[in-house]
C-alpha cells in the first residue's frame, strides 16, 4: 500500500491529528506539504481495493460493511416509549445482532436508533453518499459575527473552497444514465415541474436533460444560496469512482511529504503538561491493534499502548461524537461530569458535547408493478452475480458507460426555500431516486435495494433549529461508546416556536413530495406503470398526521456543533476563532463538531473547507 505506516515505538513529531476524516485528513496534507513533520492516528485502515468504497452506486451496502463499520446508535428521544415508535428502533440480542422494531425478544436490549460511522483512511468520506453541496454565505457570516473574527466571512472563505479543487474532483451522474429509464425520467419530470421547469411531456427526456445541466453550486451566480429549482447533485468522484479525502492522503504520502499514517491505532488520551500557568497539550497515548472500538462488530482486542509526542501542537478531528469522548476522556469538559468518572479536570469546559445537531430527514416512498430499468440485473453486493459491476469496471474513464453503479442512486433534487425558513436561504432538499429509504438501521443498504421497483422523494432540510443534541461519557473506558441523544423536536429547542418550524418546514416537503408524484402521471408518454404509496402511506393525510409521522420517524446523518466555536465571553464555547480549545495551549480542534450553527446542506463541503483554513491559520497565524 502506498500509506507509509511505522510501528516504532520513540515517536516524536511536530503536529500530530487524530483522526483522518473531513477535517483531519486535509488538514494533515497541507501542514505535511508545508514541509511539517506529521503523525496521523487513525483508528481504521486504507481498506485499499475495497469496491464499496469505490463504486458510488455501493454507498448504502459500504455502510454495512464490517471492516470500516462502527455501529452507534443514538436516542432521539429520551423517553423510550416515545422513542419506540419508530419502526427503526433497534435492540440487541447478542453481539452485534439485532432486532428492528417492535415486539423485540423478552431478554433483548434496547440501543436507539443506528447512526452510521466509518472508521478508515478518510474516515466517513470514505462510506458516504458523495453528495457534494457547497455552504451559504450566511454559514461563514455567521460564525464571523459570533466571533468578531473576520477571516470568516463568506467572502474570504471561498479561497478554501479553491484549495479543497485542488485535490476533490467533483461531477455529477452523467444524464443520460438516468434518461434510459424511463420510468425514472418521469419521475424526475414530475419533480421539476414542481419546481417550475417541468418539460414538455412530448419532449419530456431532451428536456430534463437541460433541465439536469443546473449546478446547485454555481458559483457564478449571485443568488445562488436562494434559487430554487430543480438540480442535478454533484458527487465526490472521478469518471464514477469515489475520490475524495483518502486518496488525497495516500498521494501525500506517494509524493514524498512528511506524513506519517499510522493505522489501526486508537488514541485514548491527549497528554498535557501541566507544570507551567496553561495546561499545554504534549501529544497522545494510544493503543495499536485492529478494530478495538467496541462500536466495531469486528471488535474484541484490548490492543498494544504507545504513546506520541508533538514539538508544536495536538489536533482533534475524530469527529462530533469522538472528539467529545476524548477530550473528556483526557480532562477537557464540564467539571462535574468528569468528576463523576473521577477523571481530572484539565479545564473546565461545559461546552464540551453540548449545542449538537443534526438535519431532518424523512420520505414519500411509492411501490411500481413494475421494476426500474436502470437497476436491471444489478444486487449492488459486489458479488459474482452482480450484472451491474463488469458494467462499471470495464468503463473505467467513461462515465456515461459505466451504468447505475457511476452514481449514488440519488442523482436530482428541488431546491427549496420553505415558507418555514428564516431566512432566503434553500432549507429544503427533496430527492428522487429508484430507491426504498425510510433511514438507518442495520442491513438497512439492503432493504433499501431488495427489489427494484420502489421510487423515493426523500427530503433533507438545512438550517434546523434544534441545538440540544448531547455527547456524554458513558464510562471511563476509551473503547465505549459515548451516550447520545439528540432531544428531536418538542424535546429539544422550542424558544420561538422553532421545533414548530422545523416540522412545519418538513410537512410542506411531504405535501411536495407527493405534488411531485401526481405530476408524475402528466407524463404519462412515457408510459411509466402506476405506483401505490406505502410511506407514510394513504392514511396519514392531514397536516397533524404527517408531523406526528415526521415526530416517529425523521432521521439525521450530519451530526455537527458539539465543540463549538464561540465568543471570548461565551461561557459555552469550546473553541476559539482559530480552532484553540479553550483554557490550554497546544490543542486544536478541526472536524464536524467546530461549527456553532450547522452549515449548509450538506456537511462534507464545509468540513472540508474548515480543514483548509485550519490549514492556513496553523501556517500562517
Ligand atoms: C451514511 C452517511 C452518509 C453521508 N453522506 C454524506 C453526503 O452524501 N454528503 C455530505 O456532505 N456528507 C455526508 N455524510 C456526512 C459526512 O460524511 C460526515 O459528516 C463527515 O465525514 C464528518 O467528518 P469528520 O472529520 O467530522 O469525521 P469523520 O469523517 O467521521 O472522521 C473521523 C475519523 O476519526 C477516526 N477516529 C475517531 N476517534 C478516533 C480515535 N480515538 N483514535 C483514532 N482515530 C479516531 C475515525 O476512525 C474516523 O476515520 C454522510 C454520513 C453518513 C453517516
Amino acid at each position: 500500500a502506498p500509506t507509509a505506516t511505522t510501528n516504532e515505538t520513540d515517536l516524536q513529531y511536530e503536529y500530530i491529528i487524530v483522526g483522518s476524516g473531513a477535517g483531519g485528513g486535509p488538514l494533515a496534507c497541507r501542514l505535511a506539504m508545508a514541509n511539517h513533520s506529521v503523525l496521523l492516528i487513525e483508528a481504521g485502515n486504507d481498506q485499499n481495493g475495497n469496491i464499496n468504497i469505490s463504486v458510488p452506486g455501493y454507498q448504502a451496502v459500504v455502510t454495512q460493511d464490517p471492516k470500516l463499520r462502527w455501529d452507534m446508535f443514538v436516542n432521539h428521544y429520551q423517553d423510550q416509549e416515545r422513542a419506540m415508535r419508530d419502526p427503526k428502533y433497534t435492540y440487541e440480542i447478542g453481539p452485534y445482532e439485532y432486532h428492528v422494531g417492535p415486539d423485540p425478544p423478552a431478554d433483548a436490549t434496547p440501543l436507539g436508533i443506528l447512526y452510521p460511522r466509518a472508521q478508515a483512511l478518510g474516515g466517513c468520506i470514505s462510506h458516504n453518499a458523495l453528495i457534494w453541496i457547497t455552504p451559504h454565505a450566511s454559514d461563514w457570516n455567521n460564525i464571523a459575527q459570533i466571533t468578531g473574527d473576520n477571516s470568516w466571512v463568506a467572502t474570504n472563505m471561498d479561497q478554501y473552497l479553491d484549495k479543497v479543487y485542488e485535490w476533490l474532483p467533483t461531477e455529477p451522474t452523467d444524464p443520460t444514465i438516468l434518461l434510459n429509464d424511463t420510468m425514472l425520467t418521469q419521475h424526475l419530470a414530475g419533480g421539476a415541474a414542481v419546481m417550475g421547469v417541468g418539460p414538455d411531456p412530448l419532449n419530456a427526456v431532451t428536456g430534463l436533460a437541460n433541465t439536469l445541466l443546473n449546478d446547485p453550486n454555481n458559483r457564478a451566480n449571485p443568488a445562488r444560496d436562494s434559487t430554487q429549482g430543480f438540480y442535478q447533485i454533484p458527487l465526490i468522484m472521478n469518471a464514477g469512482t469515489r475520490t475524495a479525502v483518502r486518496e488525497h492522503i495516500q498521494s501525500t504520502v506517494a509524493q514524498g511529504y512528511p506524513l506519517t499514517v499510522r493505522q489501526n491505532s486508537f488514541v485514548t488520551k491527549i497528554n498535557f503538561d501541566t507544570s507551567g500557568s496553561t495546561p499545554a497539550a504534549t501529544g497522545v497515548e494510544f493503543l495499536d491493534g485492529e478494530y478495538l472500538y467496541r462500536a466495531s462488530p469486528l471488535s474484541g482486542g484490548t490492543g498494544t499502548p504507545g504513546s506520541a509526542t508533538a514539538s508544536k501542537e495536538v489536533i482533534i478531528s475524530g469527529g462530533t461524537y469522538n472528539t467529545v469522548q476524548l477530550l473528556k476522556l483526557s480532562g477537557i469538559g464540564p467539571a462535574d461530569e468528569l468528576q463523576s468518572f473521577n477523571i481530572s479536570t484539565v479545564s473546565n469546559l461545559p461546552g464540551v458535547g453540548t449545542n449538537m445537531q443534526d438535519r431532518y430527514e424523512i420520505p414519500v416512498n411509492v411501490q411500481h408493478g413494475n421494476d426500474f430499468n436502470i437497476l436491471n440485473g444489478c444486487t449492488f453486493d459486489g458479488k459474482a452475480h452482480d450484472g451491474c459491476l463488469p458494467k462499471w469496471e470495464n468503463n473505467p474513464y467513461v462515465l456515461a458507460q459505466r451504468g447505475a453503479y457511476a452514481t449514488n442512486g440519488l442523482a436530482a433534487t428541488m431546491g427549496v426555500n420553505s415558507k418555514f425558513a428564516a431566512d432566503s436561504d434553500i432549507d429544503l432538499y427533496i430527492f428522487g431516486g429508484p430507491v426504498d429509504f425510510t433511514g438507518y438501521f442495520p442491513q438497512w443498504g439492503d432493504a433499501a435495494v431488495a427489489d427494484h421497483s420502489h421510487f423515493s422523494w426523500y427530503t433533507l432540510k438545512a438550517h434546523t433549529r434544534n441545538k440540544a443534541g448531547t455527547v456524554q461519557l458513558r464510562s471511563a473506558d476509551p473503547l465505549d461508546t459515548p451516550l447520545i441523544n439528540f432531544n428531536y423536536f418538542d424535546t429539544g429547542t422550542t424558544e420561538g416556536g422553532a421545533d414548530n418550524l422545523d416540522l412545519q418546514a418538513m410537512v410542506q416537503a411531504i405535501n411536495m413530495s407527493r405534488e411531485a408524484l401526481s405530476q408524475y402521471y402528466d407524463y404519462s408518454i412515457l408510459l411509466g406503470d402506476s405506483f401505490t404509496e406505502q410511506e407514510p402511506g394513504p392514511a396519514v393525510q392531514s397536516d397533524d398526521d404527517i408531523g406526528q409521522y415526521i415526530k416517529d420517524r425523521a432521521w439525521g446523518h450530519h451530526a455537527s456543533c458539539s465543540c463549538p466555536i464561540g465568543a471570548d465571553d461565551d461561557p459555552n464555547a469550546v473553541l476559539d476563532s482559530q480552532f484553540r480549545v479553550r483554557g490550554v495551549q497546544n490543542l486544536r480542534v478541526v472536524d464536524a463538531s467546530v461549527f456553532p450553527a450547522i452549515p449548509g446542506i450538506f456537511i462534507q463541503a464545509p468540513i472540508l473547507m474548515v480543514s483548509e483554513k485550519a490549514a492556513d491559520v496553523i501556517l500562517n497565524g
